[in-house]
């Protein structure tokens, strides 16, 4: 049996030491999604809070994905509890933009195109640096633009959840190093909850306040990233985490050669 279940949309910003945790945006119970034979997720158990940071790595056909479609509502459980946050917002890797529809009017799809959907769109345009293109259509963008405009349609929803499935993999490199810049300062305004699907574990060890590995359908590994922010790839310690995740991933040590 799987529950799908809402969790309440409080939001408190800012977390006083000594006050209670931030409300929990997913809390998941022995997860479980077969295809076929194959449990692909056996028995995950998961909870995120508001504000927190989590990459998800993990190698190929591992069930990143699948974990981040159920946390969406696009895929469904097969067993297990599944509680997520109701305002959760979703960036895959390619940007799927509505060619027909403006720019803003992709930010606030779904919405009533009148003055305040306006408001709202460019509000989140100028949050993205991209508040000239408002009303240009979307084939004229490049490729880093759509993907600013997605993240634009993300946040423009004040998720609890945000849920980015690879959101920077098809960007060339120095675009890829523009949108950590900008996902984590979108996130320090926001803090929803980030659940980011990667392959790159430097990007991981970057953005995240916490990287789980998942393998074999379950949470093969899962440690805080206690480094001060922003973080340098050069120093020791990012060596030494980069050096345990690849072990964990199955790659081998890669300490000194990143
Ligand atoms: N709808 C489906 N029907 C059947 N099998 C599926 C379906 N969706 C996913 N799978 C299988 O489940 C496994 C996990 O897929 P998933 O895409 O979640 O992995 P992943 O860890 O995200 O992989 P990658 O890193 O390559 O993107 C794969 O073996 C995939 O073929």
């Amino acid at each position: 049996m799987s529950l799908h279940s809402p969790l309440s949309p409080a939001t408190p910003r800012l977390v006083p030491s000594g006050a209670a945790p931030p409300p929990v945006a997913v809390e998941l119970g022995g997860l479980r999604r077969v295809f076929g034979e194959r449990a692909v997720l056996d028995g995950i158990d998961l909870t995120l809070r508001r504000g927190e940071f989590v990459s998800l790595l993990g190698p190929s056909g591992t069930g990143k994905t699948t974990l981040l479609r159920i946390l969406a509502g696009l895929d469904r459980a097969d067993g297990g509890t599944v509680r997520v946050a109701e305002a959760r917002s979703v960036v895959f890797q390619e940007p799927r933009l509505v060619p027909a529809k403006r720019v803003w009017q992709n930010v606030v799809i779904g919405h009533r195109p009148n003055a305040e959907a306006r408001r709202l769109a460019g509000a989140a345009l100028e949050e993205v640096g991209l508040s000239r293109h408002a009303d240009a259509w979307p084939k004229t963008l490049s490729g880093g633009e759509a993907q600013r405009v997605a993240l634009a349609r993300a946040l423009a929803r004040e998720p609890s959840l945000l849920l980015l499935d690879e959101p920077f993999a098809a960007l060339d490199a120095l675009t890829r190093i523009r949108m950590h810049d900008l996902v984590a300062q979108l996130w320090r305004r926001h803090l929803p909850a980030v659940l980011l699907v990667t392959h790159d574990v430097d990007e991981a060890i970057l953005l995240s306040d916490r990287v789980i590995v998942l393998s074999g359908g379950g949470i093969a590994f899962d440690t805080a990233v206690d480094l001060p922010r922003p973080r340098q790839r050069s120093d020791r310690a990012f060596g030494v985490l980069r050096a345990r995740l690849l072990a964990e991933l199955g790659v081998g040590s890669a300490e000194g050669h990143g």
